[in-house]
């Protein structure tokens, strides 16, 4: 089975990928994998500068094709915040119940029709040798009141997606799968599927 390493230590991030991918044969490692392996400061402005960042310092250090997802939610009553800020959006200690609680506190008065919000997710192929690929993804949706549903991970419980009528935490994974900003992405890197799994030959 060929593998892939995806250079996140975000076990929900990780756990997507697994799914997303073993339908195409492919087995994921993630940085959870590998304790020793560096962190890399998000130092970049936008989800590609950052993934670029993540999958260059990666695939150097492994010698190997990377691929790195930086995500987030942009919330517009908010100016695109927590945006690239949302794993450390209440804290170093990027607690998940923390950030959610200062979304909902941050829009207490904001009513329904003007929560709207997007998951964003850039994906970025780094492979010895050759240029970086970036593609990216979204989902529209809503910031509900609050928090439904046990699945997914992050800011999931308060995102509502009108298509399904529910939370992101209570789709199934599968349903997730089907409309999330990161299977969006990966769909974009269809067309070099072949290419990256032969790691660039
Ligand atoms: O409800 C959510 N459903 C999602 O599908 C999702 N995707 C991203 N996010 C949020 O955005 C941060 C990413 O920040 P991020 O890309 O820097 O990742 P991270 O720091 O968690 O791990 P790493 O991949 O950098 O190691 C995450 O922590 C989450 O708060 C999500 N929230
Ligand atoms: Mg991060």
């Amino acid at each position: 089975m060929k593998e892939v390493i995806i250079a996140t230590k975000n076990a929900g991030k990780a756990k997507e990928f697994q799914t997303l991918l073993a339908k195409k044969g492919v087995e994921v490692k993630s940085l959870l994998d590998f304790p020793h392996c560096p962190d890399v400061e998000e130092t970049g402005h936008t989800f590609a500068e950052n993934a670029i960042l993540k999958a260059e310092t990666m695939a150097e250090y492994f010698h190997t094709m990377v691929i790195a997802d930086d995500s987030g939610l942009s919330i517009d009553a908010l100016g695109g915040r927590p945006g690239v800020y949302s794993a450390r959006y209440a804290g170093e200690e990027k607690d998940d119940q923390a950030n959610i609680a200062k979304v909902l506190e941050e829009l207490k008065e904001v009513p329904l029709e003007k929560r709207t919000a997007r998951f964003h997710c850039a994906l970025a192929v780094a492979m010895p040798h050759r240029r970086t690929v970036v593609v990216e993804g979204t989902c529209e949706g809503y910031i509900t009141e609050e928090p439904r549903g046990e699945n997914g991970f992050g800011y999931d419980p308060i995102f509502y997606v009108p298509q399904k009528g529910k939370t992101m935490a209570e789709l199934t994974k599968e349903e997730k799968n089907g409309i999330s900003h990161r299977a969006n992405a990966l769909a974009k890197l269809e067309k070099q599927w072949n290419e990256i799994i032969n790691n660039g030959e």
